[in-house]
């Protein structure tokens, strides 16, 4: 569990994150949605230690991270899974050797036999257990962001990071890699953090989402609490999505609305 405690934050005094209290919780796909500029990926940043909060504290299961010692710090770093926007693989290295970049960097320890064995089974439980010798360019973006997810997995990460996983992905795809990220969550039991402004995301694996807006929180709950969230600027930003206003019109012309679209069939991606 992760626990974030009046978390704050200025630019040039400009506050962009004002006194954010939440909890993301283990065994968990949290979403952090929220609409462009609302401090998602600074909060993000916050957690990962990439950026210092003016105040407030975050706690990594009952560990204090802010301004604690660097070994405790990087204790807690070293635990951390990260999936990046644009999947930030090296181009240089194949899909094996991007894996295993982390297990060299965090695990020296590990012979060179456990660590092919740990690639490989990172790599099957994504599904590219043939393209290990694929370099970044010969693979799709969907295949792409299943690379980010073996490396984020391959050091046996407790937490795991996503920053929209879905960008510049096809609706179909997306979904896929939100079912992975949602399984391999379930799966590991770890506490798993989705930045996304995504609906479809929303109703596919939204155990617990975190509603930002002009850097506050202000709502939270799960998917199946969000259609009846009360708050105003939650419901403005879920029904500008083109999901929900294609399933209200679903719903108008016949039965199913949303719960429809997201049982439709899709083809392996
Ligand atoms: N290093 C920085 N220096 C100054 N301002 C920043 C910095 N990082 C972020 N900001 C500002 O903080 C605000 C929130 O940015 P942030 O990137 O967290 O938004 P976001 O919710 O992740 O948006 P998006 O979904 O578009 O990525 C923005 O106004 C941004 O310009």
């Amino acid at each position: 569990m992760i626990e974030i405690h009046n978390v704050q934050k200025a630019f040039n005094g400009n506050p962009v994150l004002r006194g954010i209290n939440c909890t993301f919780e283990t065994g968990k796909c949290n979403l952090l949605l929220g609409g462009s500029g609302t401090g998602k990926s600074v909060l993000l940043q916050c957690i990962v230690g990439l950026i210092k909060p003016d105040l407030g504290s975050i706690t990594f299961d009952g560990t204090v991270f802010t301004n604690n010692k660097v070994d405790i710090r990087q204790e807690i770093r070293r635990k951390i899974g990260m999936l990046f926007q644009g999947s930030a693989l090296f181009d240089s290295m194949t899909v094996y050797e991007n894996t295993e970049f982390p297990l060299k960097m965090l695990t020296p320890e590990m012979s060179k036999e456990e660590r092919r064995d740990r690639v490989e089974f990172c790599l099957k439980r994504v599904g590219l257990e043939n393209a290990g010798n694929k370099m970044p360019s010969e693979i799709s973006g969907g295949m792409k962001k299943r690379v980010g997810i073996a490396r984020a997995i391959a050091p046996n990460c407790t937490y795991l990071f996503c920053d929209e996983p879905n960008s510049g992905l096809d609706p179909a795809t997306s979904i896929k890699i939100d079912e992975l990220i949602h399984e391999i969550t379930h799966e590991y039991g770890i506490t798993t953090v989705v930045i996304t402004h995504d609906m479809n995301s929303v109703v596919e694996i939204g155990d617990h989402i975190i509603f930002l807006h002009k850097g506050e929180k202000l709502w939270d709950g799960n998917k199946d609490q969000i259609l009846n969230a009360k708050v105003p600027e939650l419901r403005e930003f879920i029904f500008s999505s083109s999901l929900v206003r294609a399933a209200k019109r679903v719903d108008e012309e016949s039965e199913g609305g949303l719960e429809a679209l997201a049982n439709e069939p899709l083809s392996e991606v």
